[in-house]
């Protein structure tokens, strides 16, 4: 079963965030010498901001030399479009990094610029698979109203995606979100990881919530992730999301 922990607020839930998000790069690196790590975009990581660069107590455990980051998905525009989730990553993340006194960052993977805006799409997902890992020892996810997660979007015109077995990253085109033209982790990379978190905040998920955690939808792309990797599944969520929501009330500290 998925972990579901519970927060009065952004700040608490961001430090415990952080704190499991050390916790897989320790187990990682008593196994190895890096940290690979996959992100998304949206509100994911103004949390990653507040737990990782801002928290005077874990930003030191942070070992950024030693991460490998990679991009859950990418909307396909230039890296410094308002829309990149490389460029969201780099304002919230990057950046404030750099202005830490001799901090080494971490090494980034991002799309092929230079192939956005050429009808290229399929082959900037295929070069980006050529980049991953085999495996994530962790993969920090969003989940947006609808239920999407990564750019694998509910509804029968993105069921390609979910219904990919060989294609570790694929195009995604037509979003209902925009940018129209995305690519992402299909549910193969997915599956590759020894750890998935959710971060989900706000009363505007709620509904959605109370479909994946009470009501186990795996209509919805984030329901079927939390269905198919169970026990190495763990949502971070803020009371206003799951108000109502039949859910045993955790910390990851208490844990
Ligand atoms: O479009 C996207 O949305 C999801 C969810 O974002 P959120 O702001 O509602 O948390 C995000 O996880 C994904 O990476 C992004 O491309």
């Amino acid at each position: 079963m998925a972990s579901v922990y519970t927060y009065d607020g952004s700040k608490t839930l961001a430090h415990d965030l952080a704190k499991y998000i050390i916790a897989q790069q320790d187990n990682a690196l008593q196994n190895g010498k890096r940290f690979n790590i996959a992100v998304s975009g949206g509100s994911l990581l103004k949390a990653l901001n507040a737990g990782l660069i801002q928290d005077p107590e874990l930003k030191s455990k942070v070992e950024w030399s030693h991460w490998h980051v990679y991009f859950c998905d990418e909307r396909i525009v230039a890296l410094e479009h308002e829309d990149s989730n490389y460029g969201a990553f780099k304002k919230q993340v990057l950046d404030p990094l750099l202005e830490e006194d001799g901090a080494l960052g971490p090494t980034c993977y991002a799309i092929n610029e230079s192939l956005v805006g050429l009808s290229e799409n399929d082959r900037i997902a295929a070069e980006y698979e050529t980049l991953l890992p085999d495996h994530f020892d962790l993969i920090l996810l969003g989940c947006g109203p609808d239920g999407h997660t990564c750019s694998l979007f509910p509804g029968e015109t993105h069921e390609y995606l979910l219904e990919e077995t060989q294609k570790r990253v694929a195009w995604c085109h037509s979003s209902p979100k925009p940018p129209s033209d995305r690519v992402t982790f299909t549910l193969p990379m997915l599956e590759s990881a020894q750890a998935l978190a959710f971060v989900a905040e706000g009363a505007s998920k709620q509904p959605i919530l109370e479909r994946i955690i009470e009501g186990h939808d795996t209509s919805l792309p984030a329901g079927l992730v939390t269905e198919n990797y169970q026990s190495a599944v763990s949502w971070f969520v803020d009371e206003a999301a799951v108000k109502g929501v039949s859910v045993k009330r955790e910390t990851y500290s208490s844990h």
